[in-house]
């Protein structure tokens, strides 16, 4: 049906409605269901359209390029509207969801003739059956198959001493996981970069709070929500409910703020999902400090998974991705996003690296079992809501076979680490006899879609057979009549065909259709359609048959269908059996791929422990070595050490100077991707690598603008170091690439200068910094702990040569007119440069930094004291604790006790 037939079928009277103040009965339906779903864009069934209008019609014209019409009117004033095909609705649900609209689908549940049944003019019944929002997809064409795809959210509260604490909730419907976590306010930037989630649910109250305000616009999809779907008191039995228990204490121990969000979660999957249950594991909760705290700047300056410009390309998890499952490459992602704190459980992942990467047979019997398992959790998550088809029954069928393929071989070997043993335990657990089952009743070939019948195997079920049996004898009664035809008007070519709009059709070529439009013959050809080449007839024998044949046809569906639920029914039972065996896949994937990493690119099993060593020899960039490798270069590979040297309590901070181009920002971030795949457990791009567990990861390395914020280049760099020299405590790792440098020399320079001592007194973390300040190089004389690297370069008739060796020293240029002649500046600028340089260097700007060295007493000394001078007057205090004050979020005794607080907190007498 096209969008006009649909118009004009006659469910829809309303279609050449004049009456301008009259509302048809089917505008009346879609006003009303419109209204009840608010916020949402409504794609409303009709046919095999689903058609969109008013102020909806406009914004999906807009943002899908659709050609907008109208259809009647409202009110007297046109109606605009446009319409999707339902084949083809996945893309366009695709692209309105990237741009943050949610769509709520209306289906028609009933057919136009059972509505005719309760009088001509009845509205075909219609319902939302789901809401379509980035954070609860299921479908595989709107999700990526690599990545996993969060909804999360966010619960807030008064802590004891009047600072906020935020309860986290997030979950995967694809795939079923859900986490639950508690963090300080301040903390939310670094929680949330870390989880990366595609939708995020908030209170109104929260949506519009100046200072979240921020933080929620850079969120790629925020959804307010009233306060009752965050209601704390309530939280605990909406969970139980959800997971049909008394009580949560068996299934998790949360705090009240956490349950507060994972209920919020649960809450609004029911809504989107509309009353279809997803199944979802019990909340688990992520215990404080276990994994490694990266801050946003941190992640994207890594680029740990994408590159600033936004690619997964020439990111680091693209680098290390040798994963062979779409499971495998998101628990992958998920481990690089969240490296690990505790010495033991790192230890047990880098134990299943080292299993795999000294049996290189086992490694590659098992990747190739492993590219034979399909994604189960995802299928399992589709057919939970309704959603899956033919291929995501086979898809768990030959899940179980991979698994007995891995079982089999990991079988024969004994003394295998925890992690893989796991694993084992996991792919034991679905029931074979379900496989078995699905072997029996699937056919070789499946259709995407169940609606399209021919999946269930012949002999699976004996009322099936007959009644296909039934429908394919009336086929041959087809052929037989078409020799017939063909004999009785003695047309050889005469065929019999089939097409959605004729049904079955006589079709004879252009010549003989003459023939069969003159007696005798037209008695039982009665001519239907003529194109080009060929003339189309019926017969009523013709039309007799075709009503058998959709008989037997329609039934044999209907209980294709019907065994399709059973198996579906089978699946849900089983879901939590399935799903240990679809992680347990997962995690194998991973450990064999970081294994295949380690010995392709010749890593190494780093030493990992509570200490605060880092001590790196021959380490190299896991993905710059990668794409000098593709053009034929070496990576010349490099140490470091920043161990607390004999009788230090800390680490080393080491100051790399050297020329532009040389290697330094490389060397940076090289360590602190070392570090992180270390604690992520898989090995290591060096020859030995001893790290004391890193808590904390931060760099500020290259800025751009942040014109979105309102930033210059300089502000971003001058936070991002402030959030840093805040924050590192001793078990951090700091990276810091040319601050200063985006203003005037000397500002930029006593900048760095300060942060350097403030690294080295205050912060005591491990560090490292480069910097085109040679001044710089001077600090080392007066602070024990720091120490002067360069990058070696050579000379060579004028022109330099990079040599990418980090070794003790300093450098005294930067080379940075011979880069820019590399570079292609027009030799008369270079000329002019030079003679400019001489007569700067002529000044000798070393001696200023002497002569500061002599001057200035060491930063410790002076630094705190201005801070600490003036504690807050009571007043500002008391302004402080009304700020902290949310209303919104308080429960009357909350904000009874909120005003006692406050009245105490004011001066005596
Ligand atoms: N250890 C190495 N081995 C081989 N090539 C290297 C090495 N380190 C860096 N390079 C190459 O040198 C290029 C420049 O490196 P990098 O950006 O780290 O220099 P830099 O010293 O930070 O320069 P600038 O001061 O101009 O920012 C890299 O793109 C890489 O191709």
């Amino acid at each position: 049906m096209t969008i006009q037939q649909a118009i004009t079928a006659p469910e829809q009277p309303a279609a050449r409605v004049e009456d301008t103040t009259k509302v048809s009965p089917m505008m009346e339906q879609y006003l009303e269901i419109k209204a009840a779903n608010p916020g949402l864009l409504l794609f409303y069934r009709m046919g095999d359209f689903y058609e969109i209008f008013f102020e909806d019609a406009e914004l999906a014209s807009r943002s899908l390029g659709i050609v907008l019409t109208k259809r009647g009117k409202h009110q007297g004033m046109d109606i605009p509207m446009c319409g999707v095909p339902v084949e083809r609705s996945d893309d366009y649900l695709h692209r309105l969801i990237a741009l943050g609209i949610r769509v709520a689908v209306c289906e028609q549940m009933e057919n136009p003739a059972e509505a005719r049944k309760r009088g001509n003019k009845s509205v075909v019944r219609r319902d939302v059956v789901r809401v379509v929002t980035p954070g609860t997809l299921t479908e595989e064409n709107l999700l990526d198959a690599r990545a996993n795809n969060y909804l999360l959210a966010i619960a807030r509260s008064k802590g004891s001493s009047g600072a906020d604490r935020i309860g986290l909730a997030w979950i995967d419907i694809s795939t079923a996981e859900f986490i639950v976590t508690e963090c300080a306010t301040g903390e939310l930037g670094a929680t949330l970069a870390r989880i990366n989630p595609n939708e995020v649910l908030v209170t109104d109250a929260l949506y519009s709070d100046p200072d979240l305000s921020q933080l929620l616009r850079e969120l790629p999809a925020v959804t307010p929500l009233t306060r009752d779907v965050f209601d704390g008191a309530t939280a605990e039995r909406r969970l139980c409910d959800y997971f049909a228990v008394a009580t949560m204490d068996g299934l998790s121990a949360m705090s009240r703020l956490e349950a507060t969000a994972a209920a919020a979660c649960v809450t609004y999957v029911e809504r989107t999902q509309v009353g279809k249950r997803v199944p979802l594991s019990p909340p688990t909760r992520e215990a404080v400090g276990t994994t490694m705290a990266i801050d946003p700047a941190t992640r994207a300056n890594l680029e740990l998974t994408r590159t600033l410009s936004g690619e997964r390309k020439g990111s680091l998890l693209d680098a290390i991705d040798c994963t062979v499952t779409a499971a495998g490459s998101r628990l992958l992602a998920q481990r690089l996003a969240a490296p690990l704190t505790d010495e033991v459980a790192i230890g047990r992942r880098l134990d299943a690296v080292t299993t795999f990467v000294a049996d290189s047979g086992l490694r590659d019997d098992l990747r190739a079992a492993l590219k034979t398992a399909p994604d189960m959790s995802r299928a399992l998550a589709r057919l939970s809501v309704g959603r899956g088809g033919p291929r995501d029954l086979a898809c768990l069928r030959d899940g179980v076979l991979a698994a007995d393929q891995v079982l089999a071989r990991l079988g024969a070997i004994d003394n295998l680490p925890a992690d893989i043993t796991a694993a084992m335990a996991g792919l034991h657990r679905p029931s074979r006899e379900l496989a078995a089952t699905f072997a029996r009743a699937l056919a070789e070939d499946l259709p995407l879609l169940k609606r399209d019948g021919g999946f269930v195997r012949e002999g699976f079920e004996a009322a099936l057979d007959e009644t296909r049996n039934l429908r394919d004898a009336s086929r041959l009664v087809v052929a037989a009549m078409q020799a017939r035809y063909a004999d009785d008007t003695g047309v050889k070519g005469l065929k019999i065909r089939h097409n959605n709009v004729l049904g079955y059709f006589v079709e004879v070529t252009a010549q003989h259709g003459d023939k069969l439009m003159q007696a005798p013959l037209n008695a039982t050809f009665i001519h239907r359609q003529t194109l080009a080449g060929q003339v189309r007839f019926t017969t009523s024998e013709l039309g007799e048959i075709e009503a058998k044949i959709a008989n037997a046809g329609d039934r044999a569906l209907g209980l294709e269908l019907e065994i399709f639920e059973r198996l579906s029914g089978m699946v849900v039972e089983a879901s939590e059996d399935l799903r240990a065996a679809a992680h347990a896949f997962a995690l194998l994937d991973v450990a064999t791929a970081l294994a295949k990493l380690a010995v392709d690119d010749n890593y190494v099993r780093p030493e990992v422990d509570n200490s605060l060593l880092f001590a790196i020899e021959g380490g190299r960039h896991p993905v710059v070595e990668q794409a000098l490798r593709r053009d034929g270069q070496p990576f010349i590979a490099n140490a470091s050490d920043l161990s607390p040297g004999p009788g230090q309590q800390s680490g080393q901070i080491w100051l790399i100077t050297g020329p532009n181009m040389a290697g330094k920002s490389t060397f940076l971030r090289q360590n602190a991707l070392i570090a992180l795949l270390a604690q992520i457990g898989s090995f290591v791009p060096a020859s030995r690598a001893r790290i004391g567990i890193v808590d904390r990861l931060f760099s500020r390395v290259g800025a751009a603008d942040d014109l979105a914020r309102g930033r210059s280049t300089f502000m971003v760099e001058m936070v991002e170091t402030a959030v840093i020299l805040n924050q590192a405590t001793e078990r951090a790792l700091v990276i810091l690439d040319e601050i200063g440098r985006g203003t005037a020399t000397f500002d930029g320079l006593s900048i760095a200068w300060a942060a350097i001592e403030h690294l080295h007194e205050s912060n005591r973390c491990r560090a490292l910094f480069a910097t085109h300040y040679h001044e710089l190089t001077a600090l080392s004389a007066k602070l024990p702990r720091l120490f002067n690297a360069t990058v070696r370069v050579k000379e060579w008739h004028g022109d330099v040569v990079f040599l990418h060796e980090v070794l003790p020293g300093s450098a005294d240029r930067s080379y940075g007119i011979q880069v820019a002649k590399l570079a292609g500046l027009p030799p008369a600028v270079i000329a002019r440069a030079k003679s400019v340089l001489a007569k700067l260097e002529a000044q000798d700007r070393g001696q200023s930094a002497k002569a500061l060295m002599d001057d200035l007493p060491l930063f410790a000394i002076t630094a705190r004291a201005p801070a600490e001078a003036a504690p807050p007057s009571e007043a500002e205090l008391l302004m402080d604790a009304v700020k902290a004050l949310h209303p919104d979020e308080m429960s009357p005794r909350e904000a009874l006790d909120a005003l006692y607080a406050l009245k105490a907190k004011l001066p005596k007498g």
